[in-house]
């Protein structure tokens, strides 16, 4: 059986990757971190896993987790780059949750995170974790950088059209929504029930730090640099984002042709459902599960296109997409461990 590690196994993104591993045929959880656990029975403080799971937390320990095979970082911004050069030298690869190896120039990493990075040599190395558009740089890397949630949702609705050269590339909009368990478990006012419940706001317009990483991505399929405007809202629920997408046609095509854009580009695509034409996908369909929902639509029959994208933010926007990455690393069935149904109601 293949090694995993997770370290910041407590958090939301943590307790998700231990929930689908723990039904994932060809891998053994060996080593799952917590400072503020440690010592924890794992299915004491998460009984869902009982009878699942015989293990304890642990203090992230360097020799524990080089016995490793593939360890996941769920941890904040800035703590996977500290342990990953020493990983690596042991032979171990990496999958963060986080953003330490998202974006390409360590200067941008260093203006949006407010940290400066502590191996910027990696960054060139590292491999961006979107399967359906890097599957085959991804079975190769080392180090793989696990997309943010809004910008899973956002490049799954816009590479399709951009690569096809169908859009304008300088009135891009994506107005995303997403629920409160996006940012994580640790205690904020601001995620309070009294806070965010019956009611409704958009946060950080003039500039949230998806904003560089979903560019850098969509500029990877276009010829000139691509002009977004991106909005975040929170949503008084616990999971999913729901993503609004807005581009500009440049060309003559039909409603037929736009459709066969998506359902041609992801017709082998296990986690990529592309609605009828014109439908209206929903985040409790993919909730749970590793599915991104697409709709196209084209209301009025005129140039401006809406693309809408569903998915579960700890899943396809972070525990299932770093564990399909995870498959496709280590040469397992990419849906291994992956095969769930949306939850209804
Ligand atoms: N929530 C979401 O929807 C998404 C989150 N992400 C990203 O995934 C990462 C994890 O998110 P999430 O699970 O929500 O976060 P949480 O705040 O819920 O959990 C963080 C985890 O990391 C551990 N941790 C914190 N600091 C350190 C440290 N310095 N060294 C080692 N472990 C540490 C914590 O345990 P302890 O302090 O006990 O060690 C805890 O287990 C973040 O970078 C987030 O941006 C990405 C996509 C979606
Ligand atoms: C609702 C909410 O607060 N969402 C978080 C999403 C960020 C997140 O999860 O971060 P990464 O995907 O970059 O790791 C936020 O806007 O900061």
């Amino acid at each position: 059986m293949t090694k995993i590690g997770i370290v910041g196994g407590t958090g939301y993104t943590g307790v998700e990757l231990l929930r689908l591993l723990v039904g994932h045929p060809h891998v053994q959880l060996h080593a799952v971190t917590s400072r503020a656990e440690a010592g924890t029975r794992i299915a004491d403080l998460y009984p869902n896993l009982r009878g699942h799971l015989d293990l304890s937390f642990t203090e992230p320990n360097l020799e524990q987790l080089s016995a490793c095979d593939l360890v996941f970082f769920a941890t904040p911004n800035g703590t996977a780059m500290q342990l990953t050069p020493d990983l690596l030298a042991a032979g171990v690869r990496v999958i963060d949750l986080a953003a330490d190896f998202r974006l390409q120039d360590p200067h941008s990493w260093q203006k949006w995170y407010e940290i400066p990075h502590t191996c910027p040599e990696l960054l060139s190395e590292a491999v961006y974790g979107l399967p359906e558009w890097h599957r085959e740089a991804i079975a190769q890397a080392r180090v793989v950088a696990n997309p943010g949630c809004y910008p899973t949702a956002v490049q799954l609705g816009l590479l399709p059209l951009l690569s096809a050269g169908l859009v304008d590339t300088d009135s891009l909009i994506a107005d995303a929504k997403s629920g409160v368990s996006g940012a994580g478990r640790k205690a904020s006012v601001g995620m309070l029930m009294g806070e965010v419940g019956e009611s409704f706001k958009a946060y950080n317009v003039h500039g949230h730090r998806h904003l560089p990483e979903i560019c850098q991505e969509l500029n990877r399929v276009v010829d000139r640099p691509v002009h977004l405007t991106f909005v975040p809202h929170l949503l008084p629920m616990i999971r999913g984002i729901h993503a609004t997408l807005y581009a500009t046609l440049v060309k003559e095509v039909s409603n037929e042709e736009l459709q066969e854009v998506f359902t041609q580009r992801y017709a082998d695509e296990a986690f990529i459902d592309v609605l009828p034409f014109a439908g209206h996908p929903e985040t409790r369909s993919v909730r749970g599960t590793n599915r991104c929902q697409l709709a196209v639509h084209r209301p009025q029959q005129g140039k401006q296109l809406v693309i809408l994208s569903v998915i579960d933010n700890l899943v396809k926007g972070a525990a299932g997409q770093a564990i399909q990455n995870m498959n496709i690393m280590l040469g397992f069935p990419e849906k291994s461990g992956l095969n769930h149904v949306g939850l209804l109601p």
